[in-house]
């Protein structure tokens, strides 16, 4: 479909050519721009409302900041869409996420105006501060770096360290709280409720309009001096005594806040910050999806509510012809009540992400058992750690990729402790369109070197419901790893009931002669795929699903290499460190030889597409598998472990 931006956008390839319209066309450019995101999204999928809640601020700030000498950081850069629109990526947007497309979050090799790489949030003012202080100390005084940042991605430790920083830094950064009272669900948090009250104050409403009577009055042009700036600081600090603000207290100039969709406003404040040297924070309020109402009322089906007709706003499903097996999540999320409905020491965690992992049923339903602790995977962790000690059986669900953020509280507070925490890893593989900074394809590897860590992972919705089961059965004493993939698994009737699954044992799937297939997780349903394949050439693979990478089923694993000369290790993690590294270390341990495979990804970046694409591309998709398979029995070398 031909989508075509309206009349202004058209005639913008870069922001030197908004620069040359009026500040009166600037409103006309961001209804075209939002029109152009709904027009891309809605036939091309992606995220939606964060990028409609910026259009204004996006205009704004390629407006008034000489991007891309200017340096602009978007935080998660979920919302960065506009901004792509405007810096040279219009023609291109339609391949938003797809595979050999451009990215869906900012991506420095892509374009000078992405100024850092992003996808996991709370890192923008880190990163803006230090290109702050690397141009202070470069003599590029007249350079300015920005940082836009969501109240979510505000609740992390990481933002806070930077402010803190920040604050003393003196170097030149403006970092832009856009407010919009969302995470991905609704924000949480007393922070959040911080920010609520100013927005709402009387006090600080005051404070704004004189802070608008005092710009009105200023000369067009050199709007800000000097002498205004000190003005206004004394004017802050008369204000804010008796009504601390947070960020007046870390040493950072707090303005707002102020409309974030009047961009007249938007661009007349940006104008005045950038001659206010230091560091300075900017809060300005929106509505996440402005201007697409169904967005504005649901916020989070519409954070990227995959296809939709923008019409009528319906999102399109698609109608299946047979019973459906549910997504992974599901699973965890209906299962979790179960077992804490049988054990009342349960309770669910989640960092920021209710809806993604499902933990909102428990939460609906246990609301004083099952807690969403916002954007702040460290805290979740060691949270977690802290309710083990008081014997709850806490099952803290958290994507893979997230999780590296919490390394060293799960080896520091939990592995150290040998606390019987079980982490549910959810997003565990290639995530898809999300792209590098989201494939959760490591955390075999940075946690299989850390002692008294179980990790496991279920290759359908019936071995992830027993491995709960298991993990949180008494007798289950340590820190327990359960890895499962983004999607769908592939059990219509999952809701089996529950068996005890033995720690460090796997399941023979099928017994074979030429070759042996060792699978981890939802990849083995690859495996059964390609050993019918291979049988139709009357090949013989056995077929191993491991269940569990540490322990490994020795026992299973003597069996294997006792057997076969060939052996093929398969997984959607990396191959470094991953499942495949485990066995070989078996089997150098125990004095086997045997021709080795491992299949998983390879020791590069997997870029963004279709997971179906990724899984081709690094060849352990069921065509790949049954290919190596072949490949493997053309060789008769069996000595050398490859
Ligand atoms: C470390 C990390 N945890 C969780 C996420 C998932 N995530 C992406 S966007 C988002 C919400 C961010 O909220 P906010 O910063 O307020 O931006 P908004 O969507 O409201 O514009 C979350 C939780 C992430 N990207 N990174
Ligand atoms: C930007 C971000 O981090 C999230 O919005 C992420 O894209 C969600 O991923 P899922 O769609 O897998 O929940
Ligand atoms: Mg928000």
């Amino acid at each position: 479909m031909n989508i075509t931006p309206g009349p202004l956008l058209g005639n913008i390839q870069t922001p030197a050519d908004l620069r040359k319209l009026s500040k009166e066309q600037l409103h006309e450019v961001s209804e075209e721009l939002r029109q152009f995101i709904i027009d891309m999204v809605s036939v091309h999928g992606g995220h939606f409302a964060a990028s409609l809640g910026v259009v204004e601020l996006s205009v704004a700030l390629h407006y008034v900041f000489n991007t891309p000498y200017d340096q602009l950081v978007w935080d998660v850069g979920h919302q960065a869409y506009g901004h792509k629109i405007l810096t040279g990526r219009r023609d291109v947007f339609h391949t938003n996420r797809k595979y050999h497309g451009i990215s869906g979050f900012p991506k420095r090799d892509e374009s000078p105006y992405d100024t850092f790489g992003v996808g996991h949030s709370s890192t923008s003012l880190s990163a803006a501060l230090g290109m702050a202080i690397a141009s202070k100390f470069k003599g590029e005084t007249d350079r300015q770096h920005i940082a836009v940042i969501g109240d979510g991605a505000m609740t992390a430790g990481m933002a806070f360290e930077a402010l803190n920083h920040a604050g003393v830094a003196n170097a030149n950064v403006l970092f832009i709280l856009n407010d919009n009272c969302m995470s991905i669900d609704p924000n949480v948090g007393a922070l959040k409720e911080y920010l609520t009250d100013i927005t709402t104050s009387p006090t600080y409403n005051k404070f704004r309009d004189d802070v608008w009577n005092l710009l009105g009055k200023l000369p067009v042009g050199k709007r800000f001096t000097r002498d205004m700036a000190s003005k206004l600081e004394a004017g802050i600090k008369g204000v804010v005594s008796g009504s601390s603000n947070l960020f007046e207290s870390l040493k950072l100039r707090y303005f707002g806040p102020i409309d974030g969709h009047n961009i007249i406003k938007l661009v007349d404040t940006l104008q005045d910050l950038k001659d206010i040297p230091g560091p300075k924070l900017l809060h300005i309020v929106t509505t996440k999806g402005k201007g697409y109402a169904l967005a504005e009322k649901d916020q989070t089906t519409w954070h990227a509510p995959g296809l939709f007709d923008k019409i009528t706003g319906e999102i399109f499903k698609k109608i299946p012809d047979k019973p459906q097996a549910p997504k992974y999540q599901d699973v965890f999320g209906h299962t979790i009540i179960e077992l804490a409905e049988q054990n009342n020491t349960i309770m669910g965690i989640t960092p920021a992400m209710p809806s993604g992992s499902s933990l909102k049923y428990m939460m609906e339903k246990m609301p004083d058992r099952a807690f969403d602790v916002g954007i702040c995977e460290q805290h979740a962790v060691t949270l977690s750690a802290g309710l083990a000690t008081q014997g709850m059986r806490v099952f803290c669900t958290i994507y893979s990729s997230f999780f590296q953020r919490a390394y060293d509280q799960a080896l520091h507070d939990v592995a150290i402790q040998k606390l019987p925490v079980v982490f549910c890893l959810d997003r565990a593989g290639l995530v898809g369109e999300d792209g590098p900074t989201h494939h959760g394809v490591y955390d075999i590897a940075y946690m299989r070197c850390v002692p008294n860590v179980v990790i496991s992972s279920p290759m359908n919705e019936e071995e992830l419901r027993n491995l709960m089961y298991s993990s949180q059965l008494s007798t289950q004493q340590q820190p327990f790893v359960i890895r499962y993939p983004r999607g769908q698994g592939v059990m219509p009737e999952w809701r089996q009931p529950f068996k005890e699954i033995k720690i460090g044992t796997g399941r023979k799937l099928r017994s074979g002669k030429d070759i042996a297939i060792l699978s981890l997780g939802h990849v083995g349903n690859f495996v059964t795929e390609a050993c019918k394949d291979l049988l139709a050439d009357d090949l013989q693979p056995a077929h191993y699903d491991m269940r569990f990478v540490k322990p490994l089923d020795e026992e299973m694993l003597h069996e294997v290499f006792s057997q076969f000369d060939k052996v093929i290790t398969v997984e959607d993690h990396a191959i470094s460190g991953g499942f495949g590294s485990a066995v070989m270390e078996f089997m150098v341990d125990h004095g086997y030889t045997a021709k080795v495979k491992r299949l998983g990804i390879p020791d590069r970046i997997i870029e963004h597409g279709k997971p179906e694409e990724l899984h081709r591309e690094c060849g352990f998709d069921a065509a790949g598998i049954a290919a190596a398979a072949r490949e493997m029995m053309k060789d008769k070398v069996t000595v050398t472990a490859i």
